[in-house]
């Protein structure tokens, strides 16, 4: 099942993300201790300060003591690397939660002791032991698409598509550098109990002209609205120019 909300302004994308988060975990709370989120990196980050630290009328919803934030995918590079998402989740998030003096959620970032520069040999041992945090099922899942289609760090025709023999997978060709990541597999996908995209700009128009086109693209976000998963798409009026809604 899958909706899409538009809206014309980013502000309002924000708005909406973070309205449907609150839902989510007001839901989840009621009947468990946590609520199990998954985050990705790119625009993500700015969405959610925007939407639920900013947002003054939303701050005081947001149990985040109570969260267990994960990670869709992570860069192999240092917590604090510039490329690596938990350190843009840090700078946009977490530094933003303690300057406001709010205690902030716990995060399950890979071991930085495993990690090498050069030497690959213990990524397999990052995936692994990153595997074992997750939970049978997330309560929800947020994720982003690049403008090739790819989301996560599952990209268009890569083996990891069919990776169905771990949740969590290395990937050293990634076309969208850093080319050393982890990524959630399928399997971790279709477990989730929503999953929401957000996706803003013109720039991806024309890939979700094909991702929600009649034709069969095959495109890894695709791939995730075709699962029994409630999936939700958040995103701007340019994103989505073009895009033929009748069938959502
Ligand atoms: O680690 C990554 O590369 C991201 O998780 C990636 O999958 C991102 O979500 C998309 O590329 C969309 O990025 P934007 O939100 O910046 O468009």
């Amino acid at each position: 099942m899958v909706k899409i909300n538009h809206y014309p302004e980013s502000a309002q994308v924000a708005a909406s993300v973070a309205e449907y988060i609150i839902k989510i975990q007001d839901a989840t709370l009621a009947s468990k201790d946590h609520f199990d989120i998954a985050i990705s990196g790119g625009s993500l980050g700015k969405v959610l300060q925007a939407g639920l630290i900013n947002d003054t009328s939303v701050r005081d919803k947001v149990q985040w003591g109570k969260w267990r934030v994960y990670f869709s995918d992570e860069r192999l590079v240092p917590l604090d690397h510039e490329d690596s998402n938990y350190g843009l989740f840090n700078e946009l998030v977490l530094k933003k939660l303690a300057h406001e003096g709010i205690a902030g959620p716990t995060c399950y970032t890979i071991n930085e002791s495993l990690l090498h520069e050069t030497n690959t040999s213990t990524d397999s041992e990052i995936a692994k032991e990153y595997e074992s945090f997750l939970p049978k099922h997330l309560d929800l899942i947020l994720l982003g698409a690049g403008p090739d289609g790819h989301t996560a760090s599952l990209f268009p025709g890569h083996a990891l598509l069919k990776e169905e023999s771990v949740l969590i997978a290395t990937i050293s060709d990634s076309p969208k550098p850093p080319s050393r990541r982890i990524t959630f597999t399928f399997p971790v996908l279709r477990a989730s109990k929503n999953i929401a995209f957000v996706a803003e700009g013109a720039g991806k128009a024309p890939v979700l002209r094909e991702v929600f086109g009649e034709a069969k693209s095959n495109l890894p976000a695709e791939l995730v609205n075709e699962l029994d998963v409630p999936v939700v798409w958040f995103v701007n009026d340019p994103a989505v120019e073009g895009v033929d809604f009748s069938k959502f």
